[in-house]
């Protein structure tokens, strides 16, 4: 099987490394290219046998799955390149909400998937969100499915559904690691304990607690209704956050989504022409 990245930027590089760190896929198994060369030159003094392209045509001819690992705006330029190479039996990946499988479909011949992934997939963990288009058949979805399996765990989503499973997927550990860096600075500012050690409790705590939440059967409810004793102090904290952050989330959510809607209408002008504002 031969496998196209083109881009490899922070997400191509890291599912490249996670491919072949789990097995998945072998060094040769990889052709890549990214517009700054020397990226993809890096990783193939890493993974020798993996091959870099000078081309997204030259990643393209050959690949049986093709990774898009750019961003939004720079997607109508790839597809450029691509489009008259790109054939009706390869699989092409794009890893990113704002484009959509009808977009792609209607510029390429190939079979289009829409694959989600999060840096968690660095460390073989967290989830991916496979979105399948029409073109694909059981075989392929299985193969792919198969394929993210080493890396992540992959759950089929809804297209309609790819912004929101993102923002708690894929920008999720963003979000949570902030969480964590606001915890620890508090605790360094206000006690005097230091970074480092507090840096340490707060990440073996987000570990532990990702656990009991994915295999350890507790619900974040349960969770926090064993952890929080009545009358103790865990409870006083809860009631504080409940004060303060419950509104915190529906912004989130109404942040994340206007600026997807934004990177959507920017996208259909890019690609079809529509007016962008
Ligand atoms: N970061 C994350 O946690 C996640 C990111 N994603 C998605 O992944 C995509 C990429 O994000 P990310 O990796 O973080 O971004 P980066 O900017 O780190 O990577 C994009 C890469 O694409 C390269 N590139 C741009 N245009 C071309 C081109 N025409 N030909 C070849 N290479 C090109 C860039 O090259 P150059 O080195 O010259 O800039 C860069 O290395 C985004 O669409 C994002 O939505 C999805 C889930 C999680
Ligand atoms: O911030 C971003 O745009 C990307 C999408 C999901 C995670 N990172």
């Amino acid at each position: 099987m031969r496998v196209g990245f083109i881009g490899t930027g922070s997400m191509g590089s890291i599912l490249i490394e996670a491919f072949i760190r789990s097995g998945a896929l072998n060094p040769e198994h990889i052709v890549a290219t990214n517009r700054t060369l020397a990226k993809a030159e890096l990783l193939a003094e890493k993974y020798p046998g993996m091959q870099v392209a000078r081309s997204s045509k030259e990643v393209t001819v050959g690949a049986d799955l093709l990774f898009l690992c750019v961003k939004p705006s720079e997607y109508k330029a790839v597809i450029d390149e691509i489009q008259d190479h790109a054939l009706p039996g390869q699989i092409v990946i794009s890893i990113t909400s704002p484009v959509l499988i009808r977009h792609l479909e209607e510029l390429l011949p190939s079979k289009i998937a829409k694959i989600i992934p999060s840096i968690t997939n660095f460390v073989l963990s967290g989830a991916t969100l496979c979105i399948y288009g029409d073109r694909l058949t059981p075989e392929d979805k299985e193969l792919l499915d198969n394929l993210f399996s080493h890396v992540s765990a992959p759950i089929r989503v809804s297209e309609q559904y790819t912004r929101i499973s993102s923002d708690l997927s894929s920008c999720g550990p963003a979000f949570l690691a902030y969480f964590v860096q606001k915890f620890v600075e508090a605790a360094v500012d206000t006690t005097g304990i230091s970074e480092e050690e507090a840096t340490q409790l707060a990440s073996e705590m987000t570990l532990g607690t990702g656990k009991l939440l994915t295999t350890g059967g507790f619900s974040p409810a349960q969770l926090q209704k064993r952890v929080a004793v009545p009358g103790g102090i865990t409870a006083e904290g809860l009631r504080l956050m409940e004060k303060e952050l419950c509104g915190v989330f529906y912004d989130l959510i109404r942040t994340t989504h206007s600026k997807y809607e934004e990177d959507l209408e920017k996208v259909e002008a890019r690609f079809f022409g529509t007016k962008v504002d």
